[in-house]
């Protein structure tokens, strides 16, 4: 078979693009007519919804005609659908649920195609590659579709076969896209014109990574590297001797997908402890490792029982849709979650324009109100009354109100929060993700093995210059509130931290704090005390503190000993 031109290309490259379509008016002319077709239906009833007064009965209709029409028309307005779910600042809550559902059940390609492409694909008969294969698809998806499947040496398969003419298509649909955003904006208010013809490129890139498997498999090995130390999490091992760019060969995940929910709870798996490993995985890949898998529906996530014994263990699949955090936005979401628990609204609305949620332009000062109304009432007295579904939907008022944008990282982000969470409801109905997010958070704030990471618990701890005993305590009792969380590591580290140079600072304004109004404040370090007494026995907190005089003596000694060293020569 002839290799389609474009075929060649290894990025998306709209120029290349555009030099090949230019010269084939009729290609062109006839996906236009198709898609004004479609979509004339599609506004045609919307409006005759507005004009017989029926808007809001038929929303839920319209909502599922949208997503059968982009399924119609193809993987390309398929990814737009799936982005757009993403997306609660450009689309209708209803409609937005419905779009999800772009993710499974789409039609099939015939066997036949897939296993000529595998043979093209890899050079080689099927039977010379595999011992076997299944006859049909087991799932088929957006852009491809996957087949089960044991190597010769015995392993068992995923085979992941790309859907075929795929490049001209998805070529095709970027060209028209592309020229109508550059039509369109500069009818469109405000920059949301110039921002068009931007999320179509983003738009192409990211759909090129996905259509390359190759890629999809160094994601898939990078991500477990990162996980490398956390027998919790499982990741497919990449068969590359079988791999190409349409096809790839990866371990059998065999587990219980998330969207099973009873077939977990029958498989006896504990199904907390799976929404744990997934939510700090989650926080994890964002606020540690920054390299975050963008795209984890459930149909993505699998309930494994462990083998070693740890109870549970949590397998990803589906690394075509990665991004990656650099260091600065990493801290900015670590700077955004301590401001959010202050209430720190005017630095959270900063960290907004940081993050690329508002232009540095914009006039923060009328949104500030804005962000109190909707946090605060979130917050409400406990930090534990949060929760991301409400927090999104209530964010979208605001989105809707002042000149918010979503960048398309962050959008993948909400995303994926609100769908865990979602998840996590629907195993367990009383789950409150901050339940373990913030023992999360305030673990890595208390062991702060990073400066940065430090200098932003001083910023928790101390507020306008006063020391807070009441977030150290809080902070203490929800870290606690984590069974695995273990005091004294972190109080050795604490005290390393109060004795080093750098603690000079927070020494200081606990001293401060101590002696604040001429008194000395003992209560409420009998308070904390109180707290923390049944994880100290005296002899561990004698351990603890000799530990950290150790180190600190330790410290002094290599700072001292090249002025010794000088001074004997
Ligand atoms: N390693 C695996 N082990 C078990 N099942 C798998 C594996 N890889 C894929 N599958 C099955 O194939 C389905 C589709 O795979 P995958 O999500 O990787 O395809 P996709 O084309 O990227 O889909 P999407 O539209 O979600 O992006 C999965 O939902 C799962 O049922």
């Amino acid at each position: 078979m002839k290799q389609h031109p474009l075929e060649q290309l290894r990025r998306y490259d709209p120029q290349a693009i555009a030099s090949y379509y230019k010269f084939r008016p009729w290609q062109s002319l006839y996906r236009i007519v198709t898609l004004i077709g479609a979509f004339l239906g599609f506004i045609f009833s919307l409006k005759s919804d507005q004009f017989r007064n029926q808007v809001e009965q038929n929303r839920p209709k319209r909502a599922t005609e949208l997503r059968e029409l982009l399924t119609h028309l193809g993987p390309t307005y398929i990814k737009v659908g799936q982005a757009l779910s993403t997306r609660p600042d450009l689309i209708r809550k209803d409609f937005l649920e419905e779009l999800t559902k772009l993710q499974d059940r789409l039609p099939p390609f015939p066997n036949q195609t897939a296993f000529d492409i595998i043979e093209r694909e890899l050079g080689g008969s099927i039977s010379q590659m595999y011992l076997d294969i299944s006859p049909h698809p087991v799932a088929a998806a957006s852009l491809g579709q996957v087949y089960r499947g044991r190597l010769h040496s015995g392993e068992e398969v995923a085979i992941k076969v790309q859907r075929p003419n795929l490049v001209p298509i998805l070529t095709l649909d970027l060209y028209l896209m592309r020229w109508a955003a550059r039509w369109i904006s500069p009818i469109l208010p405000l920059n949301l014109g110039h921002d068009l013809t931007l999320i179509v490129e983003e738009f192409g890139i990211k759909i090129f990574e996905e259509i390359d498997y190759i890629n999809e498999g160094k994601n898939a090995e990078k991500f477990a590297e990162n996980f490398r130390y956390n027998p919790q999490v499982r990741v497919p091992q990449i068969y590359w001797d079988y791999c190409a760019k349409k096809v790839l060969t990866l371990e059998w995940i065999n587990g219980y997908k998330l969207t099973n929910t009873e077939a977990i709870q029958e498989a006896g798996l504990d199904a907390d402890k799976i929404i744990r490993i997934g939510v700090t995985t989650g926080l994890q890949q964002l606020l540690e490792f920054g390299f975050f898998h963008a795209d984890p529906h459930p149909g993505n996530l699998f309930a494994l029982s462990d083998p070693s014994g740890i109870g549970a263990q949590m397998g990803y699949i589906d690394f075509g849709m990665m991004d990656q955090l650099d260091q600065t936005a990493k801290e900015t979401l670590v700077d955004a979650v301590v401001h959010l628990i202050n209430k720190d609204y005017t630095e959270l609305a900063e960290d907004f324009v940081k993050l690329g949620f508002l232009t540095p332009d914009t006039d923060i000062y009328p949104i500030i109100p804005a962000l109190e109304a909707v946090f605060g009432d979130i917050m409400g007295e406990s930090v534990r009354d949060f929760n991301f579904k409400t927090i999104t939907d209530k964010f979208s008022e605001v989105m809707y109100e002042y000149p918010f944008r979503v960048p398309a990282k962050f959008a993948l982000i909400i995303r994926s929060l609100v769908t865990q969470e979602g998840l996590a409801l629907s195993i367990n109905p009383d789950f409150r993700i901050v339940e373990i997010a913030y023992p999360y958070v305030a673990q890595r704030l208390l062991t702060g093995e990073t400066p940065s990471l430090r200098r932003r618990l001083l910023e928790v701890l101390i507020k306008d210059g006063k020391f807070r005993w009441d977030r150290l305590e809080n902070m203490i009792a929800i870290a606690r509130s984590d069974s695995g969380f273990d005091l004294m590591p972190t109080a050795q580290l604490g005290l390393q931290y109060l004795l080093s140079e750098e603690g000079q600072y927070l020494r200081h304004q606990i001293v401060l704090a101590l002696t604040e109004n001429d008194r000395l404040h003992t209560e409420e370090v009998e308070r904390l005390w109180h707290l923390i007494q049944d994880d100290i026995q005296p002899s561990r907190l004698l351990d603890a503190a000799w530990g950290a005089l150790a180190d600190f003596s330790r410290e002094r000694a290599a700072l001292l000993l090249p002025s010794v060293a000088a001074f004997t020569q």
